[in-house]
Order: C-alpha cells, then structure tokens, then sequence
C-alpha cells in the first residue's frame, strides 16, 4: 500500500515555470500518519553532456550568464557549465543532440548515457539525464552560442582536460552537473588528468 496520499495540490506560481505547494498524508513506518506540506518548483526535465577529445585530451564546456548564481554570490553570475538542455518534448538523447548543435556548435554522432540524477531533491522535481560523447574537429558545423530568440549568449570553451579539473579545485568550476560529468570522465579513464 502506498504511504503517500495527496491531499491538496496548489498552484504558487504558474509564471515561466511551475511552484506547487503539495498537502500530503505520510504513514510512517509505525503505521501513524502525518500530514505534511512541501513546495516543488517544476521546470521539466534536462539532458547535460560533455564533449570530448581522446586525442587533444580536451573537453568542450560553456559559459553563460546565470541569474540566480548572481543573486546567491557568483559575483559576475557566469557560470562554466557542460552543455545542458531542458527536454521540453524530446526523448533525452535527441534533446541533447539538439542542444549540442545549438550551443556549442558540434554535431556529434555516438552519445552515450552514464547516468540520471535528481539536482535539487528537497525542492526542485527536475530529473536530469547524463550523456558524454567524443567530438573532433570536423564535427564543427556551426558556431554554437546558443538560440538568439531566447536570449542565449553562450560562449563556448576548449579546454585541456587536467586544467578543466584544476578548475573545480579552485573553485573556477562550481556547476553540479558539470563537476559530475568531469569526475565521470576521470574515474571511467575516458581522459587521462595530466
Ligand atoms: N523569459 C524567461 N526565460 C527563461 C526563464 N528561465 C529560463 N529561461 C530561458 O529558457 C531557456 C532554457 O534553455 P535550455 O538550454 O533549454 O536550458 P538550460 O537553462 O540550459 O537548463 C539546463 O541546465 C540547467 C542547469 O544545470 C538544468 O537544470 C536543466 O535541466 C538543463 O539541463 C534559456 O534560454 C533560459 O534563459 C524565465 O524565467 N524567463
Ligand atoms: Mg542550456
């Protein structure tokens, strides 16, 4: 039997995404039930990837503007993240597809998928799906920088793979999901660190 029993669903917000506040029965192991009330914020779900180069040893990330980093301590709010996207309608593979052409301008061939994972589980409902892929050079049929109408300044960087991990040690590189695609990237051996 289930332990969870919506009481009531109420829209906080319902502006570009969604804040519910959920009212809900919890039953305890105990057998006592407990009412409770929790927030979720839903703004769908992603796909990140991270790009790579076994040759070069080099891994394609991006850096953009990002509001709410500025408002909690990123004194220029610009954030060096792998490239991500949210699903709207895809499948996760063919928006990270999408996703890749638009901001970093590669159109890659084989992804593979490493894992799923949960960013903000207290608050936000967001399932994000990890991809890495290889990428050469010729794969470079656009620019990248992301789409225009939608306000999206991305520049795209190449960078050394041991220099892209020193980043996370001094703090240069403090996105989620980017640290975890690194880190991935190190212990499978994908890449070698110096
Ligand atoms: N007008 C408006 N635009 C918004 C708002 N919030 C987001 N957008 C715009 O909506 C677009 C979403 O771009 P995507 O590339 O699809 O998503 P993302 O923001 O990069 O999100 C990815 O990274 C997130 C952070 O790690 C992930 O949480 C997410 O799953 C995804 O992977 C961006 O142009 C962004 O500026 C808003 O409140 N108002
Ligand atoms: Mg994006």
């Amino acid at each position: 039997m289930t332990k969870v029993k919506i009481i009531e669903t109420r829209i906080l917000s319902d502006n570009w995404y969604t804040l519910k506040k959920i009212t809900f029965d919890y039953r305890r192991n105990d057998g006592t039930t407990e009412r409770q009330s929790r927030e979720a914020y839903d703004r769908g779900n992603g796909a990140t990837i991270l790009l790579y180069n076994q040759e070069k040893n080099t891994v394609i990330l991006t850096r953009q503007f990002r509001m709410p980093t500025f408002v909690n301590g990123n004194p220029d709010g610009l954030l060096i993240e792998a490239c991500a996207g949210l699903l709207d309608t895809d499948q996760p593979e063919e928006c990270i597809r999408r996703e890749t052409e638009e901001e970093t301008g590669y159109r890659i061939e084989q992804v593979e998928k490493v894992f799923e994972a949960y960013m903000s589980p207290g608050s936000v409902t967001e399932i994000l799906h990890f991809f890495i892929a290889a990428y050469t050079p010729k794969m470079k049929v656009a620019v990248g920088g992301g789409v225009a109408e939608e306000q999206e300044h991305i520049e795209v960087l190449e960078l050394d793979f041991g220099h892209a991990l020193g980043l996370i040690k001094t703090g240069e590189i403090k996105d989620a999901k980017t640290i975890m695609l690194l880190q991935h990237i190190q212990i499978a051996g994908v890449l070698k660190s110096r």
